[in-house]
């Protein structure tokens, strides 16, 4: 995993880079320069012949810059650069590579606009546009030209390639300092910054790359930040083994607990994705009256038959009888489809507190917690949650849908703390956060998976990596980055609009089974 740092946090490991490491700053600028190009590369080939146009602020931000147009033209890409400061104000790095720019490319390649027209006209004339305008330096609402430059950046729709983070972006918080440019690309230099999973930030960044410019691995650990991003290599680490010698019952057996009549359904998608992440049996417990429906669903997944109340949901009298069925489990997923009814929300609420497997608790049987959340500190065992915005609102009583959103790492972590559970709070960028407050943000995942039950989905994916033996904080990262990456694949084939809940359950093996 990667840490995410705050502008400060860089800033200083910069520092101690070139004082400590002996790594002069404009090698770093460099360094930064040759990464980002082949980031563009790799997003828009061929670059021979493109007109890329490279907007460039006073700091070092607008040095990287320089260096970009430097290295593309090696690429035969017809380079432009758009200094939208004085050559006096720039900052030292930024004027070393400028003056390197302007001998390599010659003085007609840089000009110097005055006023928005001038900007707007230059910026029609790009295919590429790269947005080297402000990076962590920035702290002010941004006005004059430079805003107008991030303004006819938005205006001109072209592709755009950010530098370290769009301009305009607080580097920490993610919030828009008056104007923030929306970035296609946005290659992040040393370290990812908070800000690009943030509030606006993950508009405005787009698809997020890191450049390693070679800061001390040491140096970066000394930081001790509290958050991680997920790394590819990280989540496949965690999970088990295929050994020659395995037979089903290596890789657990999790308990589904779900359904009632009508959403049968989202048993159905909970029980099938815990088949596809490599959990060796599956049984799905669910009312009496739907189970039928549920066997004919699912070939691979056993099933249940319990109590039921008169509405066909799980009745109350049903408790010994799933906690005994719990106990015969490797893990258990509760909640898909549940429904609130009044005597499944009583068994909900005594099970929780019994129950002795690892489990994770979804959809009703968080609704069943509604502003009870007191009730999770009584479990035996420290369980993953995995609310919706709109779930976590409802299981803290002050909260609403709109203050969890504004303020997500800060609600995950603090709940995950108050409660001693792990939390998955899903939604674009997903925050998992576990009981000692450190937390983790997710890269994969898009917005086609907004659609019916792909929360089920994650629900018997985070169970069956517990039926398999992880660990909850490794279940649920890696679930949660499996789910998002089986959801980007999807997409990938798809498109998002189309896709539902069941493609991205097709999709689950090819993400286990992809290399990078
Ligand atoms: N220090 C280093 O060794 C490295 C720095 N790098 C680059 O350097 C950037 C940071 O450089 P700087 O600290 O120079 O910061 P910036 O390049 O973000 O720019 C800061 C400059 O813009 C001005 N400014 C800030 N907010 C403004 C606003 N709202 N309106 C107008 N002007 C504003 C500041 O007064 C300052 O002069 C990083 O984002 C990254 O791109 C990379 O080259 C990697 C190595
Ligand atoms: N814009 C988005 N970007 C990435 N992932 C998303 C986005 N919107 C939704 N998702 C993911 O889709 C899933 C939706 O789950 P949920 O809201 O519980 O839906 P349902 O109840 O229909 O199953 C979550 O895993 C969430 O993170
Ligand atoms: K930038």
């Amino acid at each position: 995993m990667i840490p995410i740092v705050t502008a400060e946090q860089m800033r200083a490991l910069d520092q101690r880079t070139i004082t400590e490491a002996l790594v002069p700053s404009l090698t770093l600028m460099e360094r930064a320069g040759a990464g980002i190009v082949t980031h563009i590369e790799a997003r828009y080939p061929p670059l021979a012949g493109k007109s890329v146009i490279i907007l460039c602020g006073k700091g070092n931000n607008g040095g990287d810059g320089f260096v970009v147009g430097r290295l593309l033209r090696r690429k035969q890409a017809r380079i432009h650069v758009l200094l939208l400061a004085s050559p006096d104000d720039l900052s030292r790095d930024a004027k070393t590579m400028y003056q390197r720019f302007l001998r390599s490319a010659g003085k007609s390649a840089v000009t110097s606009p005055t006023d928005a027209e001038a900007i707007q006209q230059r910026l029609a004339t790009g295919d590429i546009l790269v947005d080297a305008i402000l990076g962590t330096g920035t702290s002010t609402p941004v006005t004059g030209l430079y805003r107008d430059a991030i303004e006819a950046i938005t205006a001109s729709g072209r592709p755009t390639v950010a530098v370290d983070l769009p301009s305009g972006l607080h580097a920490d918080t993610g919030a828009v300092l008056g104007a923030a440019v929306r970035a296609d690309l946005t290659v992040t230099l040393g370290l990812p910054k908070a800000g690009l999973y943030s509030g606006s930030g993950i508009d405005c960044a787009g698809t997020v790359r890191l450049v390693d410019i070679g800061i001390p691995a040491s140096f970066v650990e000394s930081v001790g930040s509290r958050l991680m991003l997920l790394t590819d290599r990280a989540v496949r680490a965690a999970l088990p083994p295929r050994r020659p010698s395995a037979h089903k019952g290596t890789y657990g057996h999790l308990g589904v607990i779900a359904g009632s009549v009508g959403k049968t359904g989202a048993a159905a998608m909970a029980a099938l994705s815990a088949l596809r992440i490599g959990t060796g049996l599956v049984t799905a417990a669910t009312p009496a009256s739907a189970n039928d429906i549920l066997e004919a669903k699912l070939l691979e997944v056993m099933t249940l038959p319990m109590p039921e109340t008169k509405a066909r949901t799980f009745a109350r009298s049903g408790l010994e009888r799933l906690l005994a069925f719990a106990g015969a489990r490797d893990a258990v997923a509760i909640g898909p489809g549940l429904t609130t009814h009044p005597e499944t929300v009583e068994l909900v609420q005594e099970f929780v507190k019994r129950i002795d497997k690892p489990c994770v608790l979804d959809a009703d049987a968080l609704n069943a917690l509604a502003g009870k959340s007191s009730l999770l500190t009584e479990c035996k065992r420290p369980p993953i949650i995995t609310p919706h915005p709109g779930e976590m609102a409802r299981l803290e009583t002050e909260a609403t849908t709109q203050s969890v959103n504004e303020d997500r790492l800060g609600t995950a972590t603090r709940f995950a703390r108050e409660r001693g559970v792990f939390v998955i709070l899903k939604g674009a960028r997903t925050v998992i956060a576990r009981p000692d407050g450190l937390a983790a943000i997710c890269p994969t995942g898009n917005p086609g998976m907004a659609t019916a039950g792909t929360g089920d989905v994650l629900t018997g994916m985070v169970g069956g990596l517990l039926a398999q033996g992880l660990a909850p904080w490794d279940a649920a990262c890696a679930a949660t980055y499996f789910h998002g990456l089986a959801g980007d694949l999807a997409a990938q084939h798809l498109g998002q609009a189309g896709m539902i809940a069941s493609d991205l359950i097709q999709h689950i093996p090819h993400a286990l089974a992809q290399t990078t």
